[in-house]
């Protein structure tokens, strides 16, 4: 089984307009997007972003993370740039999906932080995988990329597959007094590197 392209589009966005392209895993059954701006068949690293879902962070304006935040930038930058890739994974709530995202919200809202909720409902803090990543940038002709992150695991688990990341571009935008506890369990114990002494607040900030 595997991670296959079904069909494209352009995608026009107050940033620029994309081109989007679907992708099935037949395995699972999830559908998955990749924007691109430019041709980035070219050799040259590509600017990228892979960016894994948060309903609650993408669509509906919450203030709990900064999920929507670096999205915005990220298209943003790579408008700017003129060239560039977005790949929207379908993993949310780190993987495990939206409800349980809303049932460790609860444990948190309880005094959890994320790492603490997600272990009480028995899971790990991160089940993500990024081997979708792969055939999807194999597809659009994407072999290095300069990338938006400041996950370093991500980093990482993209050069385990083969992906070459030539550089990290931090992203760090939408910190707010209700994601502050958050952002500092992201850097205290998931590795993230996040300056927060300094705030962003507008994602045009960004180069
Ligand atoms: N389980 C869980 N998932 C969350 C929570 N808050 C955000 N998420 C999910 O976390 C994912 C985003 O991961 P992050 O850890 O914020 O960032 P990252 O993608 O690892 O790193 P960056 O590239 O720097 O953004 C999305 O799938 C969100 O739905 C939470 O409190 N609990
Ligand atoms: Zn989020």
């Amino acid at each position: 089984m595997a991670v296959v392209f079904v069909a494209s589009s352009l995608l026009p966005t107050p940033f620029a307009v994309f081109t989007m392209h679907g992708f099935l895993d037949e395995e699972t059954g999830i559908e998955h997007v990749a924007l691109t701006l430019g041709d980035v068949k070219t050799p040259a690293p590509v600017l990228g972003r892979v960016h894994s879902e948060c309903l609650t962070g993408d669509a509906l304006f919450s203030l709990r993370c900064d999920c929507g935040f670096q999205l915005e930038a990220a298209l943003k930058a790579i408008a700017k740039e003129g060239r560039g890739v977005l790949l929207y994974l379908r993993q949310e709530g780190r993987g495990i999906g939206l409800l349980n995202k809303i049932r460790a919200y609860a444990l948190q809202d309880k005094g959890a932080d994320t790492v603490e909720a997600n272990e009480q409902l028995g899971f790990p803090a991160d089940m993500r995988k990024y081997t979708m990543c792969r055939p999807m940038l194999e597809h659009l002709g994407i072999k290095m990329v300069e990338l938006m992150t400041n996950n370093p695991k991500k980093i990482a688990a993209l050069t385990e597959l083969g992906i070459t990341v030539t550089s990290r571009k931090p992203i760090e935008f939408g910190n707010n007094r209700y994601n502050e506890r958050y952002l500092a369990t992201k850097a205290n114990k998931m590795g993230h590197l996040l300056g927060l002494q300094h705030q962003q607040e507008s994602p045009t900030d960004n180069h």
